[in-house]
């Protein structure tokens, strides 16, 4: 029998207005702040013009989420899962148009969106499925008497999220938040508003209560609005690392718990006997992925000296056949860099690794200045070489398309150099002996780090940073601990020992 499934109905798959999401429906702030006009990264033209959230407005957002908590929390874990599960299904049957509404948003190819959209929806289809096993413990202790661990959400959380990956970066957080049984409000980066709402009117059809998620968007003013408020127990951010400290502390003036997923500047090993062509493809993957917009990416590429040159000449051809263009053209595969700024301080760290001595192979350049994409900012993936471990752009993340190249000789010294840094977000080594793989992962001071491969993150295993990269996790079970708590009974079953303190 052919399923009477219908395909999504509700949910916008152009770009429109109002922006914000509150209590089941889009709506403006009824006091904006200022507009903020989100320009297309493809073309440099205005995409959008969305009011800004002032206090009352995510006042307004977290009172709602406040007010179905009782509701939501109090519904079976199952019950939870089965809506997150649908919500999934949802996005699967919509992928095309979901992946081109980030695509308008990000300036990132088609063909990565795709992949970026179906991630999300194996996070809701993860979560939703393990939301009937979040449980608590029973703890059997001396003479019959018993301990009984309940596991609790912690109510309102406060997400905050940055422009790479915009949905995922905001599903990752909000599947678990929810199977747990917490409620959400979610501020999207002020350069990618559309697919946070998307994801509000997807939740709505797939059967979550109106007030769950909610979505209220502006700039860091309005992320200090919602990191302050007292009815928000959680804050989970990803973007920098100098906002994530203004998060931490907003956190620690509300004694928050607090996830923070930051930057990076994540090194690759490459030893003489690894397999030359996997090296190229992950090192292609780990620089110019997202135009080089990805925190993880490996941009430190430390290369054992006898195969340097052979692998500086495979990786520069291979980075010379990359084609960079309209986000939308399924044969692209590099597309457009957020925003000009952004770009301009791409091309700036390019500028000052050649004047502190680096030689740039290939890329580096802005393209495209001619025709209908004009506006957007499209820069040819970089490779540099005659880099020192103490340059500016080997050092500081650049968070674009440069890949910088650096020459070693024993394993001691590359997982040295590979852990001199304040990041620690992810890392990875290539070498066909086990013993040695296994020996440089796990020296390797980071929260993710790869044999043979890179920038894979299935949502059945954590992610997160070491050292100034994050603190907490997302992904895997262990999220479940970052989303909950815990209250201990402890159920005595015969009399009261004091010791000393009572005489019959
Ligand atoms: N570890 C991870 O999972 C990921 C980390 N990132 C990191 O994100 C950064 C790039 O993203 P950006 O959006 O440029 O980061 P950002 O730190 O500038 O902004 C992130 C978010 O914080 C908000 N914000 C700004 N000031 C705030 C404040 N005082 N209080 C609360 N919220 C505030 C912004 O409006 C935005 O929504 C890179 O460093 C990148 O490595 C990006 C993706 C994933």
């Amino acid at each position: 029998m052919a399923s009477s499934r219908i395909i999504a109905r509700s949910f916008s798959r152009v770009v429109t207005s109002p922006w914000n999401y509150i209590a089941g429906k889009r709506c403006d702030p009824s006091e904006p702040t200022h507009t903020i006009k989100v320009t297309e990264p493809a073309t440099g033209k205005v995409l959008c013009e969305v009011p800004a959230s002032g206090q009352q407005e995510v006042s307004r957002a977290v009172a709602a989420a406040k007010q179905i908590y009782p509701k939501w929390s109090k519904l079976s874990g199952r019950e939870r899962g089965q809506k997150l599960v649908e919500a999934s299904r949802i996005i699967r049957e919509n992928l095309e148009d979901i992946s081109r509404l980030e695509v308008r948003d990000t300036g990132k190819p088609i063909w990565e969106a795709r992949v970026d959209i179906a991630s999300c929806a194996d996070a809701l289809e993860y979560y939703g499925g393990i939301a009937a096993a979040i449980v608590g413990q029973h703890v059997p202790l001396s003479g019959g008497s018993f301990a009984m661990v309940q596991r609790e959400p912690l109510g309102v959380i406060g997400g905050i999220g940055a422009w790479n990956f915009p949905m995922q970066t905001c599903i990752w957080k909000v599947a678990p938040a929810l199977a747990c049984g917490n409620t959400f409000v979610y501020k999207p980066s002020q350069f990618t508003p559309i697919t946070a709402v998307t994801l509000g009117e997807i939740l709505q059809e797939a059967g979550v209560p109106d007030g769950v998620y909610n979505v209220v968007q502006g700039e860091g003013d309005t992320g200090v609005w919602l990191c302050g408020h007292p009815d928000v127990a959680k804050l989970s951010f990803t973007g920098s690392v100098p906002t994530g400290v203004k998060v931490m502390t907003a956190g620690a003036k509300g004694i928050k718990a607090v996830t923070l997923e930051l930057g990076g500047k994540s090194p690759i090993i490459i030893f003489e006997d690894a397999d030359m062509k996997n090296a190229i493809k992950a090192t292609l993957m780990a620089n110019f992925l997202s135009q080089g917009q990805v925190c993880s990416n490996g941009t430190r590429v430390f290369v054992q000296r006898s195969i340097f040159k052979e692998f500086v000449k495979n990786l520069v051809e291979a980075t010379k056949k990359l084609k960079i263009g309209d986000p939308f053209a399924e044969e692209t595969t590099v597309g457009a860099t957020i925003h000009g700024d952004h770009a301009k301080k791409v091309l700036d760290y390019i500028s000052s690794a050649k004047d502190e001595g680096a030689t740039v192979l290939c890329g580096g350049e802005r393209i495209m200045q001619s025709g209908e994409l004009a506006g957007g900012w499209y820069l040819s993936p970089a490779v540099l070489v005659d880099c020192r471990d103490d340059m500016k752009v080997v050092k500081e993340e650049v968070f674009g398309s440069v890949a910088s190249v650096l020459e070693f000789d024993t394993e001691e010294e590359a997982v040295s150099r590979a852990n001199d840094t304040d990041f620690g977000l992810a890392g990875a080594v290539f070498t066909k002996d086990i013993q040695r793989g296994h020996r440089v992962a796990s020296a390797i001071e980071a929260g993710s780090v790869w044999i043979n491969t890179f920038n894979l993150y299935p949502t059945e295993v954590p992610f997160g940073g070491f050292k100034h990269s994050g603190v907490g996790r997302e992904n895997g079970l262990t999220v479940i601990d970052y989303f909950t708590q815990t209250r201990t009974i402890y159920v005595e079953m015969g009399d009261v020992d004091c010791g000393p303190l009572y005489k019959d």
